[in-house]
């Protein structure tokens, strides 16, 4: 589960955002929808701990992360918290499946080559696992990135704006599969968006 509380973030004193309290539970959606400027993207890296917020809680798994060192956050971060950002980001001299494994390394976990092969057989790249990620479709490294995502079996999975550059039958096929994998790990499921295409695919929505 994720919850947060008052959450206040300044890039400059001018460009300041209070958000409103996000409560997901395990096995839950959210839908966050917001135009483009809202604040999307700053609010999905604050409660990936990759921004620090002015004021407010987060709470992941039931601790509140709030005075935690930066070793603790990095951390939770690689072992309860998948992200799908906006651009893919790969190591592009990498296959496609040591991206994956990637994930395991760098949260001290053991490499896992078969959930691996699994997470790409469910979502439909299987076929390319020994590939170089620039080798992949667009739509491709989208699936690649959330089995990326996946691989630490997270409590929570954060995506931002994962369908934008999809066309509609991907996108549904692509949120279908982001659903249908975190509920098979029983995660929290965010998606920040401007994409009014999902409005009618996440029973619980927040606009910012
Ligand atoms: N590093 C930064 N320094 C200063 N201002 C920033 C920084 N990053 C973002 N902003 C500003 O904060 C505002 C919110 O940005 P953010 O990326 O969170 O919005 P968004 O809702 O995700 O937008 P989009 O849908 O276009 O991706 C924007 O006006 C942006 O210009």
């Amino acid at each position: 589960m994720i919850i947060s509380r008052d959450l206040h973030f300044s890039y400059t004193p001018q460009k300041q955002f209070s958000f409103p309290d996000i409560v997901c539970q395990d096995n839950e959606t959210l839908l966050i929808l917001g135009q483009s400027g809202k604040g999307k993207t700053t609010l999905l890296h604050l409660l990936a701990l990759l921004l620090k917020p002015d004021r407010g809680e987060i709470h992941i798994d039931g601790q509140n992360l709030n005075h935690l060192s930066p070793a603790q956050i990095l951390n939770i971060r690689a072992l309860k918290v998948g992200i799908i950002y906006q651009k893919a980001h790969f190591v592009s001299s990498l296959s496609v499946l040591d991206n994956l494994i990637l994930a395991n390394y760098l949260s001290n976990q053991k490499q896992d080559k078969d959930k691996a092969a699994y997470l790409a057989e469910q979502l439909g790249f299987a076929g390319h696992l020994s590939k170089k990620t620039s080798q992949l479709s667009q739509g491709e490294q989208q699936r690649v990135s959330i089995a990326r995502a996946l691989m630490n079996n997270p409590k929570v999975i954060l995506a931002d704006e994962p369908t934008s550059n999809l066309d509609d039958v991907n996108c549904h096929k692509v949120i279908g599969l982001l659903k249908q994998q975190s509920a098979s790990i029983g995660a929290s499921l965010l998606v920040v968006t401007h994409d009014q295409r999902l409005k009618d695919e996440f029973p619980n929505q927040i606009f910012l």
